[in-house]
């Protein structure tokens, strides 16, 4: 029997020392933060997840973005080596949490840099964005590990945001969505939608044509609606202050056998 559980971790106090990369840096409400990131957990629980709280690392500015920390396809976990050395001391406590859940591990190893952020799993293909925060030797490790497991890794560029789910995302019928000013190739997808606003190219499959998104993208929300989904609206202005989305808030484990 397959579960639906999320790895979410609180932000740290020191949230607004986390790293920008492509925006300017503007103040950040550290309480305001943690408030939003309550009502995120809860949209996750209200929609049938398991949430599991990884350990707080008030240390890590960066940690609540967990989904940087790892790849899992089914039960087998790959821990990701961060392009950002400031972030490597926050995988190995997901890697305790997903060992905890009983995955199989693989790591990525020096030379190799990937970041959960910039995998797009549709389906069994997963698109991996080749140009920030992941190079080709993290690329080629992912691929080594889940393509016998019947997983085609698709290399994709990467240039104009953080990471490749920065610039897109996907609806549940496979459609990539993306703000077309920061996709670097469009055609890169079999299926593509612009959507009208950048935070409008992140959505969280939360399951029955339900999407959370983030309350800044009203316009992309209609569009959505009006293809038949129903956007979860979620005010998460203080983490994409600091250059965060919805999807980067958590790691979502859909196929894990429990
Ligand atoms: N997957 C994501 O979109 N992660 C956002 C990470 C933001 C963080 N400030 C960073 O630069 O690493």
């Amino acid at each position: 029997m397959t579960s639906r559980r999320a790895l979410v971790r609180r932000p740290s106090p020191r949230l607004a020392d986390g790293l920008v990369t492509h925006i300017d840096r503007t103040p950040v409400d550290a309480a305001l933060a943690l408030r939003q990131w309550e009502v995120y957990v809860v949209a996750l629980r209200a929609h049938g997840w398991e949430t599991v709280e990884l350990p707080p690392l008030d240390d890590c500015p960066d940690g609540v973005f967990v989904e940087d920390t790892m790849v899992v396809h089914r039960n087998v976990a790959v821990i990701a080596r961060p392009g950002a050395e400031a972030r490597r001391p926050e995988t190995a406590t997901a890697e305790e949490a997903v060992t905890g859940l009983g995955c199989s591990l693989n790591r990525i190893r020096e030379p190799g840099t990937l970041e959960g952020g910039d995998v797009l799993k549709i389906g069994d293909t997963l698109y991996v964005g080749r140009g920030g925060r992941t190079n080709g030797d993290g690329v080629r490790q992912l691929r080594a590990a889940l393509e016998p497991l019947g997983v085609r890794v698709v290399a994709v560029p990467v240039s104009k945001v953080l990471h490749l789910k920065s610039a897109v995302t996907a609806l549940p019928d496979g459609t990539v969505i993306g703000y077309p000013p920061l996709v670097d190739d469009p055609n890169a997808f079999p299926r593509f939608l612009p959507v009208p606003e950048e935070s409008g190219a992140h959505v969280v499959l939360l399951g029955g044509g339900k999407l959370l998104m983030a309350q800044s993208a009203p316009r992309s929300a209609e569009l959505f609606a009006d293809l038949g989904y129903e956007p979860v609206p979620v005010d998460i202005s203080e983490f994409e202050k600091m250059e965060g989305c919805v999807t980067c808030l958590s790691v979502r484990l859909r196929e894990l056998y429990a």
